[in-house]
């Protein structure tokens, strides 16, 4: 027993819920604990999962602590990934419980993979062949199997299996049910790389000897040969640390499976893979390899950098400026950000690639914060599309049509010649808005007051911002007149049914995360386009990055206005790199691509800089306005978002908030605004905006705010540091 009155050991354990702290319990008398085991512990009557955060020895018995109950086992959390949960919590104004819950997410993986029996044809042969034995003989020889699919693939029944088992001419082995994933081989030859990338690759193999944290960005125009030169750093690293782990970091799903056959290709082995929609058996594996140090590659979605590594020596975050990299919902986090400070905390390298860099990864780079590595040239006999814009007020196209003459003309041209067009619009549906002929009323979501989307192929009307959809009234809801709702604009489906129209012999596909759900439908659409099995593709923005496919070599964007009047501060810089990433896939083999531009202002400074091929001319005036406005990379931001049921009360609990900001040198709050959504499925929202100087700590800030005051139980308060959106 404890001496009562004497110092006793005791334990923070961290639970992955939303409370504000670690809770200290006691450790009972022969139990073994460090910080990191996994533990059953007491909480409002409940036994619950946590984690052993500290140890500690309480000076006295004065705190009557609940002991701890259970060592659950399973690989421990390693030091670097319990840092990396309390420093995002910080970072992010999180209660570290609700990163941790991040970073559980197989509770079944702490468990050692379950393990089944398998048959294994062995040396000896029985004397006597009966043509039962023959074909479990035969069958056993191809791989080791379960005694009831050998029965099965043999076409015998059981009784014959277990008998050759008896004879030991099949040997039994036990197998583990989740296998561990196929070790890499740094040492197979990648293509040959040409001299710009020999020395791409050479520094950061330098960087790789060096060791410990550093960050580089690879900023080389698109089909200049990225993934080839990261690929070096990954063989060195692996060659001089072969229990390296690599986290590569991708922003769309429909990007894994050709990232991951290029990985299997050079490495001989395919990455553990993670996302979303893995399901749980995998998600179970991927979690318990890394965990326990086995995998060495991982490949995933923004999520994977939440994973347990034990040796994580590596970062490289593809297409780095990407949108999706930032989670706005729930626990909103920006990937790319997370992923140079878990390489910090880790002492891993971290490489950036795009051939768009982010405003913020550039400024960086400038600095000499980041390494910067240039590839001015496409990799081989690629050279860059020619750009081109198409005027629309020249060239309006007919009534109801969307395509204009001179782009029909050329795709006319390609199609003759065998080649692919992409056709590009960051549009989803048919329609982007349904009104009454009759009355002239709008189809509004009743979640958002957003304008639901006409879908044709389901013949649905879907608000794109909740997902809530209804089918497509027969009948206006306003006036009652029938079949006088028409969708109004063009989506993805619209264009595609144009192309059809216009080209009856050619195969027309729609590419959108409508229409490929899931990696199977992607990689079926990406392989077919890859073989040149279709035509014209139509397609949003998943469509339009990362992808190789030889035979493109038109890229036609069918509205290039779109997005550059959008309100936001990253809406020039986001269509910049979208119009510059689409065009990027024309013309990245032997033949020669072009991208043609439709807009009604091809004066637009973005749209002159891509056709003159001049980066330097966009960003400097991008670079300008924001530094003139003091927005990022030049200072910070932060934004409050409160939503609640009722809002009289949302409207007084925000005055309350507003008046607790605390008062800051180079801070200023904005707000309580009306959210440009104002209400989302019945909650009422409001914005607050904060706008420091660089120099400041806005999320140090935003403790500070958040902890003077005391927000309802019915209000919800999310605070996102750096936010991409503003709605
Ligand atoms: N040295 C080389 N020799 C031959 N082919 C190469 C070489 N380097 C790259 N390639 C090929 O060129 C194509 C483009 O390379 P990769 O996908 O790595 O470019 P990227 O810079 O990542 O492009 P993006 O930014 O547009 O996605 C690939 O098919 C790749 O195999
Ligand atoms: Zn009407």
């Amino acid at each position: 027993m404890n001496d009562l009155f004497g110092p006793r050991p005791c334990a923070s354990i961290l639970f992955p819920l939303p409370l504000p702290e670690a809770f200290d319990y006691a450790v009972p008398e022969g139990m073994a604990l460090q910080p990191g085991d996994h533990v059953l512990a007491p909480l409002g009557g409940r036994h619950v999962h946590g984690v052993v955060w500290a140890l500690k020895e309480e000076a006295d018995g004065e705190r009557k602590l609940k002991p701890v109950e259970e060592v659950i086992g399973g690989p421990r959390l390693a030091e670097g990934t319990r840092r990396f949960v309390d420093w995002s919590a910080g970072y992010l104004v999180e209660p570290p419980g609700v990163i941790l819950r991040q970073v559980l997410r197989s509770s079944s993986a702490l468990k050692p993979s379950p393990v089944e029996t398998v048959y294994r044809l062995g040396q000896t042969r029985p004397d006597r062949l009966t043509p039962a034995r023959e074909a479990v003989i035969a069958a056993a020889g191809r791989k080791p199997m379960s005694a009831a699919d050998l029965a099965r693939a043999a076409g015998v029944s059981g009784s014959v299996v277990k008998g050759l088992a008896d004879l030991g001419v099949l040997v039994v082995e036990e197998r583990e049910v989740d296998p561990p994933f196929e070790a890499p081989d740094p040492y197979r030859e990648g293509v040959e790389l040409n001299e710009i990338q020999r020395q791409a690759a050479a520094i950061l193999r330098r960087l790789v000897a060096a060791g410990g944290f550093q960050a580089a960005l690879i900023d080389g125009v698109t089909g200049s040969g990225k993934t080839e030169v990261y690929f070096e750093a990954v063989a060195e690293l692996l060659r001089r640390e072969p229990q390296a782990q690599i986290l590569v970091l991708l922003p769309e799903i429909a990007l894994t499976q050709s990232v991951m056959d290029r990985f299997e290709a050079r490495f001989g082995a395919r990455p553990a893979l993670w996302h979303s929609d893995i399901g749980q058996k995998e998600r179970r594996r991927v979690w318990r390899e890394v965990a326990t140090g086995r995998a060495r590659i991982v490949a995933g979605a923004r999520s994977a950098l939440f994973l347990p590594f034990t040796g994580l020596r590596a970062i490289i975050v593809d297409e780095e400026h990407d949108p999706t990299f930032k989670q706005d919902e729930g626990l909103t986090y920006h990937a790319r950000d997370l992923a140079v400070a878990r390489g910090k905390l880790e002492g891993a390298l971290v490489v950036l690639a795009s051939a768009t860099p982010s405003l913020e990864s550039l400024v960086n780079a400038e600095a000499g914060r980041y390494v910067h590595i240039r590839l001015p040239g496409r990799a081989g006999l690629a050279e860059l599309p020619e750009i081109a814009t198409l005027d629309l007020r020249e060239f309006p196209p007919e009534r109801g049509n969307w395509l204009s003459e001179p782009l029909v003309r050329e795709m006319a041209e390609v199609f003759a010649r065998g080649e692919q067009t992409l056709l590009y619009l960051n549009r989803r549906g048919f329609a982007p808005l349904v009104l009454c002929r009759a009355c002239g009323h709008k189809m509004k979501s009743p979640d958002t007051e957003r304008w639901l989307v006409e879908h044709r192929y389901t013949g649905r009307l879907v608000c794109h911002t909740t997902g809530f959809s209804m089918p497509k009234p027969r009948a206006c809801p306003e006036c009652g007149a029938e079949d006088s709702l028409t969708g109004v604009g063009p989506g993805v489906e619209r264009v595609a049914e144009e192309a059809r129209t216009r080209f009856p012999d050619a195969v027309v596909e729609v590419f959108s995360s409508d229409t490929a759900q899931g990696p199977d439908a992607v990689r079926d659409l990406v392989q077919r386009m890859e073989r040149g099995e279709i035509d014209i593709l139509v397609g949003t923005q998943i469509a339009a990055k990362g992808h190789n496919f030889p035979r493109l070599t038109l890229v036609g964007v069918v509205d290039a206005d779109l997005g550059l009047a959008g309100g936001d501060l990253r809406a020039g810089e986001r269509t910049y790199q979208m119009l510059v990433q689409a065009a990027g896939r024309a013309g990245r083999a032997d033949r020669p691509g072009k991208a043609i531009l439709q807009t009604h202002q091809p004066e637009h400074e973005a749209l002159q800089a891509l056709v003159a091929g001049d980066r330097a001319a966009f960003l400097d005036a991008e670079r300008m306005m924001r530094e003139h406005l003091r927005l990022p990379p030049y200072g910070r931001l932060a934004a409050l978002v409160l939503s609640g049921p009722d809002p009289e009360r949302l409207e007084e609990t925000a005055r309350g908030i507003a008046a607790a900001a605390p008062l800051a040198e180079g801070v200023e709050v904005f707000g309580p605004a009306d959210a440009p959504l104002a209400v989302i499925r019945g909650r009422w929202r409001k914005r607050f905006l904060v706008q420091a100087d660089r120099k400041v700590d806005v999320s140090a800030y935003m403790r500070a705010w958040m902890a003077r005051v005391k927000i309802p139980a019915a209000i919800r308060a999310s605070v996102d540091i750096e936010p991409y959106s503003f709605l």
